[in-house]
């Protein structure tokens, strides 16, 4: 199947994204990782004592995680360069808006489990078809009362049990964060909590694997038996002051610009040690034809504007698929990307919008159940149109990075980028404006 999404669903202005003219020479710092900001934001709100988070992203799904939060009754002082997050006693008698974060509408309802009475959920049109049915059942076997009219997605309302469980099955299949949302909420419930996947295939490991290193250095105990079993012990979060890391997914988009343009861009604050899925690019970057290196914390990508096409499984780091996707788009040859069926439920159908968007340039891309198959750059190259971003921040950044070698292409509404980077058009203008000789 291959990709029939319509031009104009977007809105806003539009944006022509910039040609790269010569080699980068750029360094570029990114701000914090979303993934970890919200959970650390959750972990605060579910402390013992209040937690100092530095680094913090600010960004619409933060700012979401942190009106929903308040919501709750938890206090979260933002105003500064570091957050104070006190926890309190959860209230119900709320409504929260999930705007189209995944990680609000996956980690917040099972927060309810611990309130004192019902909470309503809702978010954008685009976030009423994202996958909700396997978390909402859960919280059904956790003795929640869920109403969502049959429909298993958004909108919905938790009315907290009386009594909750010690074990729950849920079927991850279609996103991690249903994992990770029980397992944050976990430590709280009177007898911790047993999470078992029941599903075929589990996205995103290097997620829930962050999940429970989280919570293992927030002084919880979290066990693995198997490999579709979380048990997490009951105790007292204390996640002392917490720093960010960089968001290497969206760093992403800049190692890739290294490839398309040629040259070198520079990514400060690189973890040694990391389970974000971004952590995945150096290694297919260079597969790609970069050269990608770790000096202290700075890792520098180098291109030469060659790109080769790339075979990868891409299940566990679906969150970076458009990025590369951008390049197998670009590439001297054919490319697929498997293991990715469930980014259909993310902020778009992104398996359709990338097929969609590549075809729209004149390139070739299809589209199936489980992955993406690309011919490459067509012998006469692609051409420049008006691309669709779909409300999808990574879609915007996808445009932004074809952008590079395609003169005439048009980006609509890149501010769906405040998603995650707020400020990605100036960083990106930065990075090609960079003059590493100027004093
Ligand atoms: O837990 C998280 O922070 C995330 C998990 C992943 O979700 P899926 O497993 O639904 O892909 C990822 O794609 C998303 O961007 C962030
Ligand atoms: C899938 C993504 O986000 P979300 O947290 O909304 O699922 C993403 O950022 O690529």
């Amino acid at each position: 199947m291959s990709g029939t999404l319509p031009l104009g669903t977007g809105i806003g202005e539009v944006w022509p994204a910039p040609l790269a003219h010569r080699p980068l020479d750029a360094t570029v710092s990114v701000p914090g990782s979303k993934s970890l900001t919200n959970r650390f934001l959750v972990l605060a709100a579910l402390a013992a004592e209040p937690v100092t988070v530095r680094g913090g992203l600010r960004s619409r799904d933060s700012d979401l995680m942190i009106g929903a939060l308040r919501g709750l009754g938890v206090e979260v002082d933002d105003a500064g360069a570091e957050w104070r997050v006190t926890p309190g006693p959860l209230r119900g008698g709320v409504h929260v808006d999930c705007g189209l974060a995944g990680t609000v509408m996956r980690f917040v309802p099972p927060m309810v489990l611990l309130a004192d009475g019902p909470v309503s959920f809702d978010g954008d049109e685009g976030a009423r078809v994202r996958p909700m049915g396997p978390l909402l059942d859960a919280l059904r076997l956790l003795g929640a009362t869920v109403e969502d009219e049959g429909r298993g997605t958004l909108p919905f309302t938790v009315t907290p049990p009386l009594e909750v469980p010690d074990v729950v099955e849920v079927d991850s299949s279609s996103s991690s964060q249903f994992v990770t949302g029980l397992l944050l909420t976990a430590p709280r419930l009177p007898e911790g909590l047993t999470v078992r996947h029941t599903g075929e295939t589990l996205p995103s490991l290097p997620h829930i694997d962050m999940t429970c290193e989280t919570l293992r250095a927030a002084g919880i105990r979290v066990d693995q038996p198997d490999e579709r079993t979380w048990v997490v012990h009951p105790g007292e979060i204390r996640p002392g002051d917490v720093r960010v890391e960089p968001d290497l997914s969206n760093a992403g988009p800049f190692m890739a610009a290294a490839l398309v343009a040629g040259g070198t861009v520079r990514v400060p604050g690189w973890p040694a040690v990391t389970t974000q899925p971004g952590a995945y690019f150096p290694e297919l970057l260079t597969r790609m034809g970069a050269t990608c290196t770790l000096d202290g914390d700075v890792m520098t990508v180098t291109g030469t504007g060659e790109i080769r096409g790339i075979d990868a499984d891409l299940s566990p780091a679906g969150e970076i698929t458009p990025t590369i996707a951008a390049l197998c788009a670009l590439g001297d040859g054919p490319s697929q990307l498997t293991g990715i069926g469930h980014l259909r439920g993310h902020e778009t159908d992104r398996l359709a919008a990338i097929a969609a968007e590549v075809e729209r340039l004149g390139g070739r891309c299809v589209a199936g159940d489980e992955a993406l198959t690309f011919g490459g750059r067509p012998p006469t190259g692609l051409a420049g149109a008006v691309m669709e971003t779909y409300h999808d921040h990574r879609m915007a950044t996808f445009a932004a990075v074809i952008g590079l070698a395609v003169p005439g292409v048009d980006v609509l509404n890149v501010g769906t980028t405040s998603k995650t980077m707020p400020d990605f058009p100036t960083m990106w203008r930065d990075m090609l404006d960079a003059d590493p000789t100027a004093s």
